[in-house]
């Protein structure tokens, strides 16, 4: 096996860019303690918070805002472009990186720059249909690409020759076992363990609609005996719940333990970000999917194969009414049979192995 002294990961913006980066970060360390691992962020992402709060070395690179999409606007911001491949390329050169790694986000283009004239391995991994802005700017640079799921293969040109690696997870939560971790996570959030528990999430910004339609229905829930653990995500407002609920109803701002809610839940009302769709199924969680509507139907695309295996309900942003929950959730959290085999469905389709894959195919680059 080749060795690894120095990688440079390259990722940021939101959490489904930086967890799978964390998430290989700790697989590297585990098969090579000594390596020296440094990560690319930009200024203003979650990166900021979740990088340095794990405990590896981020480097700020200036930022730098691709156009949506490939056309000449690039050729309008060659000066901001050319700094900040600068910035990531005096990185490299100090920790003298063997590979760069980037899971997305803008910070990843100059990093792919900076490589690519250096001309050292590149390795993008990518979990979304279509690919990421960033990401398909990097891919003129590199042929090996890693992604997330099967339909990606299927439904991108660009990612038809990939390899298949799945995403690398946190192993707090590849690692756990749900029913054993359930008491403690009961405890920890003040839940009841008699009466079933909807985790409801909307990513790792959160979701407006999901957690607006969810406090509305709250007496609805607690009145059929459904606890709520509710977690308000990082960029959203607060919201109102009704204060004399006859069962818990705890709202969150945001878990860093995120594993303490997957253990408390028995269904997940979430979006369909690629790396919730991942950790939902690696769990074999029964899940109740709201896809983000404005993101080319890339969420939808993440939780069809979920659903069309039985894994879980797909609902659409515009339908998720306090009525739409009463019909359709309540039922489903009272059901342990149902749920019993929408969780076995949805462990079919998940993997857990996407950090030890990943690396694998790291590995083959630097070789
Ligand atoms: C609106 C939008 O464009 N969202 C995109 C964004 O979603 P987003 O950034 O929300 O990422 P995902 O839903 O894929 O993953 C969220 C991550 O945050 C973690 N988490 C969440 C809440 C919390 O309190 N604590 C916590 O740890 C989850 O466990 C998970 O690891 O990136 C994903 C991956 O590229 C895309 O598929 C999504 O379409």
């Amino acid at each position: 096996m080749a060795s690894l002294r120095s990688v440079v990961l390259a990722g940021g913006g939101t959490g489904g860019h930086i967890y799978p980066l964390l998430a290989f970060a700790d697989a590297l360390r585990r098969h090579f303690p000594e390596i020296r691992i440094t990560t690319l962020g930009s200024p203003k992402g979650m990166e900021n918070q979740l990088i340095p709060a794990a405990g590896y070395d981020l480097r700020g690179i200036p930022a730098f805002q691709l156009p949506r999409s490939l056309n000449l606007d690039l050729l309008r911001t060659p000066d901001r472009m050319f700094k900040s491949a600068q910035a990531a390329g005096e990185v490299i050169d100090e920790v003298q990186a063997q590979v760069v790694v980037g899971f997305g986000g803008y910070v990843s283009v100059p990093a792919y720059l900076a490589a690519w004239r250096r001309e050292l391995p590149i390795v993008i991994h990518e979990v979304n249909v279509p690919p990421g802005v960033a990401n398909r700017m990097g891919m003129k640079f590199t042929r090996r690409i890693a992604v997330g799921f099967p339909h990606q293969l299927e439904q991108a040109e660009a990612l038809r020759n990939a390899r298949l690696v799945g995403v690398p997870l946190r192993t707090g939560i590849t690692g756990m076992d749900r029913p054993a971790l359930r008491p403690q996570a009961l405890y920890h959030f003040g839940l009841r363990p008699d009466l079933p528990v909807l985790f409801v999430s909307g990513g790792s910004s959160g979701a407006r609609t999901i957690n607006l339609a969810v406090a509305a229905a709250a007496k609805r829930l607690a009145h059929a005996g459904i606890q709520v653990l509710h977690v308000q995500g990082g960029r959203n407002d607060p919201f109102e719940v009704p204060t004399d609920l006859p069962v818990p109803y705890v709202v969150v701002p945001y878990l860093s333990d995120m594993q303490l809610g997957y253990a408390a839940a028995d269904l997940m009302l979430c979006r369909g970000g690629a790396i919730t769709v991942a950790e939902t199924t690696a769990l074999g969680m029964p899940a109740i999917y709201v896809p983000y509507p404005f993101s080319n139907q890339e969420q939808r695309r993440n939780a069809l194969p979920v659903v069309e295996s039985g894994g879980g309900m797909l609902v659409d942003n515009s339908e998720l009414t306090p009525e739409w929950i009463e019909h359709n959730i309540i039922p489903l959290a009272r059901d342990r049979q149902r749920l019993a085999a929408m969780g076995t469905a949805a462990a079919r389709y998940g993997r857990r192995d996407g950090d030890e894959q990943l690396l694998r195919f790291v590995l083959e680059a630097v070789s």
